[in-house]
């Protein structure tokens, strides 16, 4: 059996990574979506197990020192990684999985599997960007100030990636990202 494909989708915070992943699940079940651990505090409505693995500094330090994450970053003041054997297990089963993290960690995870697929997801303009993360509601205004600057640097960065996808409206870019995972199906290895 071959393995299944490890897409990574980066891009600036407030772009629409999870937003557009949330809209693509109904429409590729087939695919598998890691959850990651992080130190940040949990926002209202999200739940431990669904939206990340919750971990204090000190769990999150043992799980850097027992080598379970496949990587892992610091990222305005928080520790963000992936669970190294969920992903793992779910390629050597013939499953796709898509990893959703920002643009340190998924240079490492190119470092690590440089066959992946790496898509960065653009906002139309950076004022549009601001408006989304503002939108949001639920970053302290220096935060966001924070993952503003950061969003120019991540952006700088896309040239190590294969595919650049605008998020204007969640629905295309749902069809962007489908095309891209069906190509790459298609692809002669
Ligand atoms: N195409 C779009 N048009 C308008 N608003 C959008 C679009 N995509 C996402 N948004 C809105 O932008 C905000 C940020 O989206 P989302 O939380 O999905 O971003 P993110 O990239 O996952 O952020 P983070 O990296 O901080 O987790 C949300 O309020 C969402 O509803
Ligand atoms: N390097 C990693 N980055 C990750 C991971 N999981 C999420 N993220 C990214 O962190 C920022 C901030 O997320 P937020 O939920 O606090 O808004 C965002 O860009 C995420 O995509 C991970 O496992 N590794």
């Amino acid at each position: 059996m071959s393995k299944g494909l490890l897409i990574i989708l980066s891009g600036p915070s407030g772009v629409g990574k999870g937003t557009v992943c949330t809209a693509l699940r109904p429409k590729m079940p087939e695919l598998v979506y890691s959850v990651s651990a992080t130190t940040r505090s949990p926002r209202e409505g999200e739940e431990n197990g669904v939206n990340y693995f919750f971990k204090s500094r000190e769990q999150f330090a043992a799980m850097i020192e027992a080598d379970q994450l496949l990587e892992y970053a610091e990222y305005v003041g928080n520790y963000y990684g992936t669970p190294r054997d969920f992903v793992e297990r779910t390629l050597e089963s013939g499953r796709d999985i898509i990893l959703e993290i920002e643009v340190q960690g998924a240079l490492k995870v190119k470092e690590k599997f440089p066959e992946g697929i790496f898509v960065f997801l653009l906002p139309p303009s950076m004022d549009e960007l601001k408006d989304r993360i503002r939108g949001r509601g639920t970053e302290h205004p220096d935060v966001i100030n924070h993952r503003m600057s950061v969003a120019e640097d991540e952006i700088g960065l896309i040239r190590h990636y294969d595919y650049a996808v605008v998020n204007d409206e969640i629905d295309l870019a749902c069809k962007r990202i489908e095309s891209i995972i069906i190509a790459e199906h298609c692809k002669v290895r």
